[in-house]
């Protein structure tokens, strides 16, 4: 059997401006049916990648492949699906007439378009406003028919600039479901969010970018597998426990500034390390009162990878395939 072509390829993808690379060598690839999420802090080089692999810039160096094809071909761009993050509008036209025009310009006929409008305006929850002129929409409704407009011509991989930033909890989570679906139907979407408590929910790939280079890229699981946070909390931190603690794991974070109270964040890499932890602390005579193991979310290897990189200087990328 022959591997799927992957919906997004790049080989060291770059994007120099001025002299400056502002993407840099960037190599990821995202499979049919995967949702990827593409973070970093601002002016990374995220939209940049984007509009090169929306064939919008030209890429300076390095080779890009979308859909098995070149983002410039037209009949790859067919097939592409994308929600900028302000998208502008005509606020005259209503949702209906907007929804026709990107139709058109997808060469969408007449006659598909005619069951398809209503059908996405009800997966994006407008159903029934499609009459209603874009200029009477609120934020969350504009994103919402944005939304619309990017999955209308049933495109194979969706281009997602931050979408649930004009929503409600309620519509972030429809927007939530509205990605389930489509990774069902085999759509590989490429997501673009600062939120990221909800890129943790949904994607099953994640790369962290800084200064145009993938820091870290993998799955969730393994990216979140990698350590496992400690909290230890005693009475009283008797000479020596700490370098014994610190044989199992690394001493993240030491509080004692509570009388008759200390706490120890510990990071371990694996939990078997747990129990030896407990009979350490109970051997050095402190009372101990709690041992709570901590998942580290998403935001705090975020921040831990963002601000442990210096500028210009990086680890060797982990690349998980
Ligand atoms: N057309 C351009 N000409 C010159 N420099 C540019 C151009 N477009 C982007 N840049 C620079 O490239 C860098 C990356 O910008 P980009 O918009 O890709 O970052 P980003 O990760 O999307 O940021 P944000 O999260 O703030 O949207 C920035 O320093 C920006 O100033």
């Amino acid at each position: 059997m022959t591997a799927p072509t992957p919906a997004i390829e790049t080989q060291g993808l770059s994007k120099v401006y001025r002299g400056r690379a502002v993407v840099d060598g960037l190599t990821l690839s995202v499979q049919p049916g995967e949702v990827f999420g593409f973070l970093g802090p601002n002016g990374a080089g995220k939209s940049t990648t984007v509009k090169m692999l929306l064939g919008l810039v030209l890429p300076s160096g390095g080779s890009v492949r979308v859909l098995g094809g070149s983002p410039a071909d037209p009949a790859v761009r067919a097939r592409l699906g994308f929600l900028p993050e302000q998208f502008r509008f005509q606020t005259w036209m209503t949702g209906h007439e907007f929804l026709r025009f990107h139709g058109r310009l997808a060469g969408m006929t007449a006659d598909d378009l005619r069951t398809r409008i209503p059908e996405v305006l009800e997966v994006v929850g407008l159903g029934g406003r499609g009459h209603e002129a874009l200029g009477g929409y609120s934020k969350g409704m504009l994103q919402r028919a944005g939304l619309a407009g990017a999955i209308l011509a049933r495109p194979q991989l969706v281009f997602l600039d931050e979408p649930t930033s004009a929503l409600d909890p309620i519509g972030r989570v429809e927007v939530r479901e509205i990605i389930e679906r489509l990774r069902g139907q085999g759509v590989a979407v490429f997501l673009n969010s600062h939120l990221l408590s909800e890129v943790e929910q949904v994607c099953d790939r994640v790369a962290f970018v800084k200064q145009g280079r993938v820091l870290q890229q993998g799955s969730m699981r393994e990216l979140m597998g990698g350590v496992l946070p400690l909290d230890v909390r005693v009475d009283t931190l008797p000479p020596g426990l700490l370098d014994t603690l610190a044989r199992y794991g690394e001493l993240r974070h030491t509080d004692t500034n509570t009388p008759g109270r200390a706490s120890v964040e510990l990071w371990l890499q694996h939990e078997d390390a747990i129990p030896q932890v407990a009979r350490a602390v109970l051997d050095s005579g402190a009372h101990l009162y709690a041992l709570t193991p901590r998942r580290p979310d998403l935001e705090t290897l975020f921040l831990e990878l963002i601000e442990d990189t210096p500028e210009a200087s990086y680890a060797p990328e982990v690349a998980h395939a």
